[in-house]
């Protein structure tokens, strides 16, 4: 994994510029990352216009109001971070976490293995899907419980091969649903390769399968950790859209939340959030 793209139909350019992707994540720093974007301002959960109630409450109602089903959830580009399957959790059998860099997928495995070791305390959001859920914020315990017993692996992945992951990873039938969450537009060189990598991981989804797609508006960098800025490319909801469309989806909700400006911090340049839920073709 983290090869070059096998597809004969990829050129040099698009090969260098996936290359040079790989190259910018190698100075990637999973606490730093969490610091940046998971604890306030941008994670306040007593803010009403702040971000992480609107995103819990988007995967929250796309996992649970009545057409996601299935045995097996697969998160794309999982990064250091668990809030985006803890509604899932409570609907699949099993849920397969992913990650390109090993010091992501070390991470969560911290969490997963051992209760105290994990360079964010995941409580907090624990807490607040257990609100929405509408059980008591004390049963944040038994939602890490579930999170830890559904969880069956770690596994590496690339958006940019057209197989992203190793083939005995994935049942035979593929995935029932896929979530991902700021990571295709944050490992693209540019909107075409961004457009692909949605084919690829269209392909781990069976037909009927389910993707919940959230992501950055018009973002054109981050920083991936002290001085490692990473270059994004800036999406509007036009193109995620066209995106999803030629690369096979259904578009059933398009959800957008732009960002207060006391939420934009130095770490990005984001000005959005978008929230797509769409079926596979
Ligand atoms: C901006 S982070 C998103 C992390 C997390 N999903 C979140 O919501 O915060 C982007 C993630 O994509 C991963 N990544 C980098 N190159 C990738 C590739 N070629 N294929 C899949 N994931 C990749 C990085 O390791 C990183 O964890
Ligand atoms: O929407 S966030 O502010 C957020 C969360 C993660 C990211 C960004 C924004 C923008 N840059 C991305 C780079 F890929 C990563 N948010 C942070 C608090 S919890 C919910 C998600």
């Amino acid at each position: 994994v983290g090869g070059r793209p096998e597809s004969p139909l990829v050129g040099p350019e698009t090969e260098n510029g996936v290359a040079a992707m790989a190259a910018c994540y190698q100075g990637f720093d999973p606490a730093a990352y969490l610091q940046y974007n998971y604890t306030p301002p941008r994670a306040d959960f007593e803010r009403k216009d702040s971000i992480v109630p609107w995103k819990l409450a988007c995967l929250h109602r796309a996992f649970t109001e009545g057409d996601v089903n299935g045995d097996l959830l697969v998160d794309i580009g999982s990064g250091p971070t668990l809030y985006q399957v803890l509604s899932g959790c409570e609907v699949f059998k099993k849920v397969l976490l992913t990650d390109f860099l090993e010091v992501n997928r070390q991470e969560l495995r911290g969490w997963l293995q051992d209760k105290g070791v994990s360079s964010l305390d995941w409580t907090p959001y624990l807490q607040h899907v257990c609100k929405l859920e509408g059980r008591r914020p004390s049963a944040w315990t038994e939602k890490a419980a579930k999170l830890r017993q559904v969880i069956t692996d770690i596994v590496p992945v690339d958006v940019h091969r057209p197989q992203p992951l190793a083939l005995d990873d994935l049942p035979s039938a593929g995935a029932d649903c896929l979530v991902s969450c700021f990571c295709l537009e944050s490992v693209s060189p540019d909107l075409a390769a961004f457009t692909r990598a949605l084919g690829h991981i269209g392909r781990l989804l069976r037909p009927g399968g389910h993707l919940l797609l959230i992501g950055a508006l018009g973002e054109s960098y981050y920083f991936g950790g002290p001085g490692v800025k990473i270059p994004v490319v800036p999406l509007n909801e036009a193109q995620v859209c066209a995106s999803l469309k030629e690369s096979g989806y259904t578009l059933i909700r398009l959800e957008v939340y732009t960002l207060p400006q006391d939420m934009r911090v130095g770490v990005d340049d984001v000005s959005g959030v978008f929230f797509a839920k769409a079926i596979k073709e």
